[in-house]
């Protein structure tokens, strides 16, 4: 029996006849703070987009839970914070962080904007924010059904030094209570916190690092 939740199995990507991914195999459990670490263009987003079956792989197999990666519908399952915060400019910030649990009738976790610093926002339309603003947004919907995994592609890009400190702990919080984070970044104050760190290089996995 496996405890891996997440399994890539040969996996490569072409755009076009350029592979932007290649070859990657990887197993990952529950509950891990996994780091994917690399250079602009490495394919640390498109390696998130397979897992969130956004896209599927060219050759290889992603599954989560088993399943592919493809079929996975549930963002209490797979959950994405991509680079863009992608909110519903006229939903207001608490409605935009909410709405995995509202679309299911759960109560959303009264803390969770409160976490991120933007209880004082709640009500205030999205496109009434700024970036850094949004992004927290977008986190604390990606946090809000507390996925079995959570992909986080540079979740601290727009942020200061007091707000990073906020999402680093919305996210060991999150790991503490059982989250799969695969976090793409290049934020040494991420990988410091890194159970796993996963080293890419022009697509290719390097040699997976036990961090703590
Ligand atoms: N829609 C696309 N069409 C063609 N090529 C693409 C597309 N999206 C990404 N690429 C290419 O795929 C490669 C991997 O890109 P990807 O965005 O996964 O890298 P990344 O490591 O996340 O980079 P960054 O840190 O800059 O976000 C790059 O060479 C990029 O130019």
């Amino acid at each position: 029996m496996t405890t891996d939740l997440v399994r890539l199995n040969a996996v490569t990507h072409l755009r076009g006849a350029t592979a932007v991914v290649s070859e990657v195999s990887l197993a990952l459990p529950p509950a891990r703070l996994t780091v994917l670490a690399g250079r602009s263009g490495s394919g640390k987003s498109t390696l998130l987009h397979l897992v969130a079956g956004i896209m599927a792989p060219s050759r290889g197999e992603v599954t989560v839970g088993g399943k592919p990666a493809t079929s996975v519908h549930d963002w209490a399952q797979v959950s994405l914070l991509p680079q863009r915060p992608a909110l519903a400019p006229e939903l207001t910030v608490a409605e935009n962080a909410h709405l995995p649990a509202s679309l299911r009738g759960r109560t959303p976790d009264p803390e969770l904007l409160a976490r991120l610093g933007l209880d004082a926002l709640a009500t205030r339309p999205a496109h009434d924010t700024s970036l850094g603003e949004q992004q927290r947004t977008a986190l604390a919907r990606t946090l809000v059904l507390s996925p079995a995994v959570a992909l986080l592609d540079e979740p601290t890009a727009h942020q200061d030094d007091e707000h990073v400190a906020l999402v680093l702990s919305a996210l060991t919080t999150a790991v503490t209570d059982g989250t799969l984070a695969l976090v793409a970044t290049h934020d040494q104050r991420i990988i410091d916190l890194a159970d796993t760190l996963l080293p890419l290089r022009s697509g290719r996995l390097e040699e997976e690092v036990q961090a703590r």
